[in-house]
């Protein structure tokens, strides 16, 4: 057996199921989200993608199934262990006070180095690195307060990459950004599988599902409805299931494909 396949996948959900006091959101749910793998998680408002992240986040316990990060139980996992397995990225958000932008980034040292240890020269060259590699270096010494929505968002990418977890989660991660950035991102997101980071991101645009995921989980009514290759799993018939619309079969609606894929023409 090679050792690919006795490696288990960064993370896995198994029947999880919750429930918010009494309201069922997720029924018995599997994914698996492995080394290279970018997995985008579907579905309409409400659906339950936001609870599935923070799940597998361990901020939120299942009601019964289990979820491993490289194979361990995450119930037995510390905050910490847990952060250097899988970094969140949320949606740009305002932060309250007027930080440099290399000051946000260095917040993923935290997992690391916890509260109270400062930081070394090599988690200032963890963070320079995680600007470099997004090449968004002259965004260092910017207030993140005074950054756009999209500027933030590449801040927070590079916030999670610093923190040095294989698995990158993130929530809708293009909704701030316009077209171009968007197209960027996904080619971003595409590098990091690449260079062997798992990826699992919601999205309410099945066009970028199409353009950038190795694999799409679609999710309704508490179930996955469908997983699998996007070609393969975002049809008409899939899309209508998922949100109630007819779309035509080739083009969808409002799809763009960048020129030779997510390429940037330089
Ligand atoms: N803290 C909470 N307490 C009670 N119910 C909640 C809580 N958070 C979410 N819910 C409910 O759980 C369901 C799933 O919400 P969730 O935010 O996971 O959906 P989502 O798929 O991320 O939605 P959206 O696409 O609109 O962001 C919704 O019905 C929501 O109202």
């Amino acid at each position: 057996m090679s050792v690919e396949a006795m490696t288990p996948p960064f993370l896995q959900l198994r029947g999880v199921a919750f429930s918010y006091r009494g309201h069922a959101v997720l029924k018995g749910l599997s994914l698996d989200v492995g080394r290279s793998e970018i997995v985008a998680l579907l579905g309409g408002n409400g659906a339950g993608k936001s609870t599935l992240l923070r799940l597998a986040l361990g901020l939120l316990s299942p009601a019964s199934g289990e979820i491993f990060l490289e194979g361990r139980a995450i119930s037995g996992l510390t905050r910490r262990e847990i952060a250097r397995r899988l970094a969140y990225v949320p949606q740009a958000h305002v932060a309250p006070f007027p930080y440099e932008a290399r000051d946000v980034v260095m917040l993923g040292r935290l997992a690391e180095n916890g509260l109270f240890r400062a930081p070394g020269a090599s988690d200032h060259a963890c963070v320079a690195a995680a600007f470099e590699r997004l090449g968004v270096g002259h965004l260092a010494r910017r207030r993140y307060t005074e950054l756009s929505g999209g500027e933030r968002q590449m801040v927070l990418i590079a916030r999670a990459l610093a923190q040095g977890a294989p698995v990158l989660v993130l929530d809708e991660p293009a909704a701030a950004l316009d077209f171009g950035r968007q197209i960027e991102l996904l080619r971003q997101l595409q590098q990091l599988a690449a260079d062997g980071y798992g990826v699992l991101m919601t999205t309410h645009h099945p066009d970028h599902a199409l353009a950038s995921a190795t694999r799409v989980v679609l999710l309704k009514d508490g179930v996955v409805l469908r997983q699998g290759r996007p070609a393969e799993t975002l049809t008409p018939e899939s899309i209508f299931d998922l949100y109630g619309v007819r779309v035509a079969a080739s083009p969808l609606p409002g799809l763009f494909v960048a020129a030779g894929g997510l390429q940037r023409p330089t």
